[in-house]
């Protein structure tokens, strides 16, 4: 069953606070207990009243009413939250948090209950990756009647695909070979760019097609050399085309500076504009959007194609004279986790067609998705399971972050060779000393926590286990 949030915030100062997760199992309805034993860890004070808005209390052995979303915690003291009826509206929309074994960040939760008062959002998933972003959390999903470009953010289209470089390489593979054939990747592609995008029905020329076209984009994106860990679902690998001896690559990349320009565009005049589903623009923005996901599409393909031929020499796996404008490697999968589209959900017993965002969310009716963990750990296959309902057709896109990237600049003198070189054996290529630190395995949850989350919860479920070879991140300094 789901669980609730509930904010806690201490009676005599309520600038702190935290999101409590209630559990909706049977064996925990003494919510006054629970509350108190959270806020004595939290605040390190001896809490004992729990006060609901108002200043009701809530008794021993009461649980706390289904409505309630805010309570305030003394020592004692008499009630000093608001008095009833001055509190800010509350939220219209449901809440499903989809977490367990996963660290879920209080600013995360606290973020994602804010979008959750927008107007026009009906439901808000947050999925076991879920993490604070400046303004908006990453790792969920959001079902609302019209769109908010910035709750997409920058990079629309950004996505992770999958492809086949050999089935059964005839070399052994070496990762610190394989590592120095990967060079050029960072310069423009000398190829035909109008050619490459036409196969992705793009016949548009922005700015970003000859600088960035085929280019990994350093910062969180990453493209890596995989062999297969271990398959569970046999069948379904097979299906996929997945074997146990081949190489694999995993794609991370977006649409660069293009879906930058698209969110600055909406973003001119307001920070968080709303297109209602009935305005003029909605098709416009539209328009835009999906071209943005079709540019990051055609992108991931090309640096897919441009690692190929780095690498082919490595693996002897020669003799494919394709024209240089389309793709010659089998991809076994490609989705998207920035992006909007349309799905038909039930929230609160009503059935209606809501524009889902995802801000780093995998979408669950397309079949198979990658769950990267970060370059020192596993990555996993999904298969979405259930009917999508309770998570919006949406599943974790990785691991999600654990810290944020100025919590990793410690000042303690780094040694680059660790973080190079993975506890896994895999070689890293990353000339930013900044991007190493921050980018470091650590930085990141526990991946299987994140799939053993999703699978406890019906959502998905892990059908192959990915070990990175070799991570490119970047040859130039930023
Ligand atoms: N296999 C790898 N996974 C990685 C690496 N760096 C990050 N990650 C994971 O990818 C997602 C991408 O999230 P996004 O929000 O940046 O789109 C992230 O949550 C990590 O779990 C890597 O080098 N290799
Ligand atoms: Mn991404």
């Amino acid at each position: 069953m789901p669980s609730r949030v509930v904010t806690c915030s201490l009676n005599s100062n309520h600038s702190k606070s935290f999101a409590l997760l209630l559990s909706s199992s049977l064996q925990e309805v003494d919510h006054r207990e629970i509350i108190l034993r959270e806020a004595r860890n939290k605040f390190r004070v001896k809490a004992s009243s729990v006060f609901l808005s108002g200043g009701l209390t809530l008794a021993a052995g009461e649980s706390l009413p289904e409505l309630v979303s805010q309570i305030w915690v003394g020592k004692g003291e008499p009630y000093c939250g608001p008095v009833a009826g001055t509190q800010s509206p509350a939220s219209n929309s449901e809440l499903h948090l989809i977490s367990g074994k996963s660290y879920l960040d209080d600013k995360a939760i606290a973020q994602l209950k804010t979008v959750g008062r927008l107007p026009g959002v009906v439901l808000t998933v947050g999925l076991p990756d879920l993490h604070p972003g400046s303004r908006f959390p990453i790792g969920c999903a959001i079902a609302a009647e019209g769109i908010y470009p910035a709750l997409i953010g920058s990079d629309v289209g950004c996505g992770i695909a999958l492809y086949e470089l050999s089935p059964r390489p005839k070399s052994t593979l070496n990762p610190s070979k394989l590592a120095s054939a990967l060079q050029g990747l960072d310069d423009p592609w000398s190829g035909s760019v109008a050619a490459w995008l036409s196969n992705y029905g793009i016949a548009r020329v922005s700015p970003f097609d000859k600088t960035s076209l085929g280019t990994v984009g350093a910062g969180n994106h990453f493209a890596e050399l995989c062999t297969v860990e271990r398959i569970i679902d046999d069948t379904a690998a097979a299906q996929l085309g997945v074997l146990a001896d081949g190489l694999y690559l995993l794609v991370h990349t977006g649409s660069r500076g293009l879906g930058g320009s698209i969110l600055a565009t909406e973003t001119a005049n307001e920070s968080n504009p709303y297109i209602p589903p009935d305005s003029a623009h909605f098709q416009e923005y539209l328009t835009e959007h999906d071209y943005a996901v079709r540019w990051a599409v055609a992108n991931r393909d090309l640096v897919a194609h441009r690692i190929k031929q780095c690498i082919m020499p490595s693996v002897q796996d020669v003799g494919d004279d394709a024209p240089d404008t389309q793709l010659d490697l089998k991809k076994i999968t490609d989705v998207t986790h920035n992006s909007v589209t349309k799905h038909p959900l039930t929230v609160r017993d009503t059935t209606r067609e809501l524009w889902v965002h995802r801000k780093g969310a995998a979408p669950a009716d397309q079949g198979v998705a990658p769950c990267p963990g970060s370059r020192g750990s596993f990555s996993w296959l999904l298969q979405p399971t259930g009917d999508g309902q309770y998570n919006a057709h949406s599943l974790a896109h990785g691991a999600g972050r654990r810290y944020g990237r100025n919590a990793l600049h410690t000042g303690t003198k780094i040694n680059k060779q660790n973080l190079t070189q993975t506890e896994l054996g895999s070689v890293v290529v990353c000339e930013d000393p900044d991007l190493l630190i921050e980018e470091q395995p650590d930085a990141y949850k526990d991946v299987t926590c994140v799939v053993e989350d999703m699978a406890e919860q019906g959502i998905a479920s892990g059908l192959v286990v990915l070990r990175p070879l070799v991570t490119y991140k970047v040859r130039k300094d930023r």
